[in-house]
Parts: C-alpha cells; sequence; structure tokens
C-alpha cells in the first residue's frame, strides 16, 4: 500500500493540523446542524481526507466501507449513454461528475434524486440524510451548476451535498449562497515536516534533516505530492546532500520548455506532440500540462512575452475545459508559443 493510503487519517481525531477545524466541524456535527458543505483548497491539502473523517463522524465507521460501481447513464434526448464510476457506502455515494463531459447536468440530477428517493436512514442524530459527494465541482458546466441548484433545493431534507472543488472561482453565487463554505488551507512546512518525520520513524526510514527540508519546499504545501517524494527515497540510501529529483513528469515539461525555446519548427511540434500524448497517457491532466509548462517557459522569458504566454496559457486552459480532445488544445499552445517566441527573436 503507497504511503499516502497507508498514513490518510481516517477520524477528524486523528487530523495532524488544522487542529481548529477538525474541532468546529466537530462542533457543527454534534450540535445537530449539517448543511450543504462546499470544501475547497489547493490540491494535496487534505480536503478529500477531511471529508471521509466528517462522514466517519456523522455515521461511523461503517461509512468507511465503500463500494466501486460503473454506472451508465443514458440521455433521455439521445441514444448515447456515458459510463461513470461511484465510489459509496451505505451512507453516502461519491462522483466525479466532470467524467460526465457534457452528460454532467444528467448525472448530477440522476444521483440526487436516486439518493432522495432510497429510503431515508432514521437511526441517525443529525436526521434522516444520505450525503453526496460531488468531487471537482469548479468543472461543471454552468448549466449542470443550475440544475445542482435546483436539485439541492428540491431534496434537501433527504439529502446533503458536498461540493469539493480546488478554487471556488467558477463556482455560481447561488450555489456558493446556499452551502457552507470550508476552505482546506495547504499545509505549512513545519506541518509537513512534522508528517514526514513521523512517516518516516514508524517506516524505520533515515530522514536527515536537509532531505526533508528539500522535500518540504519542492512539495508547496502538497502533502500527497511530499509523501510520494519521501516514499521515492525509500529504496535509495538517503544522503543528506543529494538533490530530490524532480518526478518524471516534472522533468518531462521541462524538457518540452526548452525545446519550445530552442526550435520553433514542425518537426519540433511533432516531436512535443508524442510527449504530450506520454504525459496524458500517464494521466496528468491537460490542464496541469499548460499551467507547470507555462511556470516552467516563464522562467526564462522577458516581461513582454511572460504576459503574452500568460494570456495564452488561460485562453487554450479554457478551451481545454470545454473541448473534448485536449492535445489539440496542449498542441495549439505550443504553436501559438512558438510563434511569439519566434517572432520575438526576429
Ligand atoms: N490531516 C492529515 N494528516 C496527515 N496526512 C494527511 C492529512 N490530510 C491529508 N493527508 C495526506 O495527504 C494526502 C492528500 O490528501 P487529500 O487527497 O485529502 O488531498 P486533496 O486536497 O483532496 O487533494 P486533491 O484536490 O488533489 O484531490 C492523503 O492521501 C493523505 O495521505
Amino acid at each position: 500500500m503507497l504511503w499516502i493510503d497507508k498514513y490518510k487519517p481516517s477520524s477528524l481525531d486523528s487530523m495532524d493540523y488544522h487542529l481548529e477545524l477538525s474541532q468546529n466541524l466537530k462542533n457543527m456535527i454534534t450540535s445537530g446542524d449539517f448543511p450543504h458543505l462546499l470544501v475547497y483548497g489547493p490540491s494535496g491539502a487534505g480536503k478529500k481526507t477531511r471529508i471521509i473523517a466528517i462522514l466517519k463522524q456523522i455515521y461511523g465507521p461503517n461509512a468507511l466501507k465503500l463500494k466501486i460501481d460503473h454506472r451508465t447513464f443514458k440521455h433521455p434526448s439521445s441514444s448515447k449513454s456515458i459510463q461513470i464510476t461511484t465510489i459509496s457506502s451505505l451512507y453516502h455515494i461519491e462522483i466525479n461528475p466532470g467524467e460526465a463531459g457534457s452528460y454532467d447536468r444528467i448525472v448530477i440530477q440522476t444521483i440526487i434524486k436516486e439518493i432522495a428517493q432510497s429510503p431515508p436512514i432514521d437511526n441517525v442524530a443529525l436526521g434522516p440524510f444520505k450525503i453526496v459527494i460531488l468531487n471537482e465541482v469548479d468543472k461543471l458546466s454552468k448549466d449542470a451548476q443550475h440544475a445542482l441548484r435546483r436539485t439541492m433545493e428540491k431534496y434537501a431534507k433527504y439529502c446533503r451535498i458536498i461540493l469539493c472543488c480546488d478554487s471556488t472561482a467558477k463556482v455560481i453565487d447561488p450555489i456558493k449562497s446556499r452551502c457552507l463554505g470550508i476552505r482546506i488551507a495547504a499545509p505549512s512546512n513545519e506541518d509537513v515536516a512534522k508528517i514526514l518525520n513521523k512517516v518516516a520513524s514508524t517506516e524505520k526510514f533515515d530522514l536527515p534533516d536537509k532531505t526533508c527540508q528539500q522535500i518540504t519546499t519542492q512539495a508547496k504545501g502538497n502533502l500527497r505530492y511530499a509523501l510520494l517524494l519521501l516514499e521515492s527515497q525509500r529504496s535509495k540510501p538517503v544522503s543528506a546532500n543529494a538533490d530530490i529529483p524532480l518526478l518524471d513528469w516534472e522533468t518531462y515539461i521541462t524538457v518540452i520548455a526548452k525545446e519550445i525555446t530552442a526550435s520553433q519548427t514542425a518537426d519540433q511540434l511533432k516531436a512535443i506532440r508524442l510527449k504530450f500524448y506520454e504525459l496524458l497517457g500517464h494521466c496528468i491532466p491537460p490542464e496541469l500540462i499548460i499551467k507547470s509548462l507555462t511556470l516552467e517557459l516563464l522562467k526564462s522569458l522577458d516581461s513582454n512575452m511572460r504576459y503574452q504566454v500568460i494570456h495564452w496559457a488561460a485562453y487554450y486552459e479554457h478551451r481545454c475545459q470545454i473541448g473534448a480532445k485536449p492535445i489539440f488544445h496542449l498542441e495549439a499552445f505550443t504553436a501559438k508559443i512558438m510563434s511569439i517566441y519566434k517572432k520575438s527573436q526576429d
């Protein structure tokens, strides 16, 4: 089992940081009040870990007995259907509606309706409701978000919604105003270092202070990344002076950024496309590829070019979200940057 799963706390009492937040959540649950929640914060800050801990606090350990299903949804006005993976227990269901693409509205409405129609669990102190967890809610289309707002109002008695996302910027106001916002900030470097040392000592793994500091700095508050880096060092004897290498996909991004500035030809674009295929094939999200590539490019560009790269990164990131084939937009982004870079050199 990976350390990120092995050392994932499963209850609010065993959380290693943001202790005050855990206490507030516990107080809210014991006071018998549980509104819809909007949990947001940067990637790897511990949002899902805390959501699962909330479920355990409400329903007890049975909420952690999970089953995975593959559900097929049919569009009422066309013959096409789409498959979605759901994770559920007796008390909740978790879905990633972003998987449904343009069917997201149908998927959300069907799941919430089903949950609300299944018999309520009345032995729970808080009330007879089940919980629907919707991940990456900021990626939902506006149409789906409006449908969600109507559905969450209609079935509020028998179901509570926990929405999870990195940023609330793309969540519509009517949803924000119907939920209690809970911000999970990234853990501080001290918190990350404390967790790394705890894991290293449990695994009887010698972790020099300098290495711990390097991992913490490289992870930038992403605890999952920090634990994965720590685990990647397990098989090697850790030397205090050795640099922690970048993850493979990050090295790939660095190479792509160098290739874009080195030569701006059709052959180079073709070679970069193969690298994009490789990254997408390893499940690196296209938005993350554009963001990391942009940050890498900014390191070597002047202020005028930087402005343009940021502008086009935002443009193509948006196109990635609304379009279906990320490779087209990644390639178009690269071609655009190559073209403006070449012009700036003439
Ligand atoms: N309070 C905590 N104490 C110790 N480790 C934690 C804590 N919270 C999270 N972790 C570790 O950090 C990892 C990442 O947490 P989690 O998946 O909850 O983050 P997230 O914010 O939901 O990330 P993403 O948005 O990228 O999905 C977990 O797998 C777990 O190992």
